[in-house]
């Protein structure tokens, strides 16, 4: 079977709760493992909760979804771990450990998703860094760095384990416009190197300048630009 034809996540008839409260309900969509979707849709809509089903950490208790080849109705939860190694996760505030260095943090997640070879792990947390731009700040404590410079370090740590996709919570909410742009086109360079994107944004001007496919969560319901007219001027 060649699994590069298959999607990279697939959801069903799926309905996604905060506790007992329904928030989406008959959600249907699949991300192709090239693709680069927005998710958009009013503040409390359900794009973090969306995301947050995908990755396991809310419970899928209704309808289908498979995520990097883990069903998630039937997940384990000593699978999870696996599965979060398969997605690379991106939030708004960093969650870096403040009190170690650079190079520390990125050595942390891969010795906690068990990788024992020295080596290798310098090596990776290199080829990492080279790949976001910031090989220079191995030895550098996150305060040292600036908003855009520590997204980028947590981008770099959600590649670590080489995802089929990076879900993304609105990376570059807090960020200056030209530093948005820059981490924006850093997602884009990921993307082409073969990661699927799924980034939930608020800001406007990149759906105006990137015509990227369009989930948008609208009155309880999960719309696809591939199958509907999605309006953005209405997601904020
Ligand atoms: N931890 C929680 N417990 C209970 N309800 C929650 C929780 N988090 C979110 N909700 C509710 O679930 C609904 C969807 O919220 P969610 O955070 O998914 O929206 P969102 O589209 O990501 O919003 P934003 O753009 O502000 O991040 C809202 O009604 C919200 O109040």
């Amino acid at each position: 079977m060649d699994f590069s034809t298959q999607p990279v996540l697939q959801m069903t008839q799926a309905t996604i709760f905060q506790g007992e409260s329904p928030v989406l309900s008959e959600v249907n969509f699949s991300v192709e493992q090239h693709e680069f979707v927005f998710l958009i849709g009013r503040t409390g809509s359900g794009k973090s909760s969306l995301l947050k089903t995908l990755y396991a950490d809310l419970p899928l208790q209704a309808g289908h979804a498979e995520v990097v080849g883990f069903n998630l109705s039937k997940i384990k939860n000593s699978e999870i771990p696996f599965l979060r190694r398969k997605i690379g996760i991106i939030f708004q505030d960093f969650q870096l450990f403040y009190d170690r260095n650079v190079s520390e943090n990125l050595a942390f997640v891969l010795k906690a998703t068990g990788w024992t070879d020295k080596v290798k792990i310098k090596e990776r947390i290199s080829e990492v860094l080279i790949q976001v731009g910031l090989i220079d700040s191995l030895m550098k404590m996150p305060h040292q760095l600036s908003g855009g410079e520590q997204q980028r370090i947590v981008i770099a740590r959600a590649l670590l384990n080489e995802p089929s996709i990076l879900l993304a919570d609105e990376p570059t909410g807090n960020l200056d416009p030209n530093v948005a742009d820059e981490i924006f086109k850093l997602f884009q360079d990921i993307n082409k190197k073969g990661t699927a994107i799924l980034m939930a944004t608020h800001n406007h001007d990149l759906l105006r300048k990137f015509p990227y496919r369009v989930l948008k969560c609208e009155k309880g319901k999960l719309l696809d630009s591939q199958m509907h007219d999605v309006s953005f001027g209405t997601s904020s």
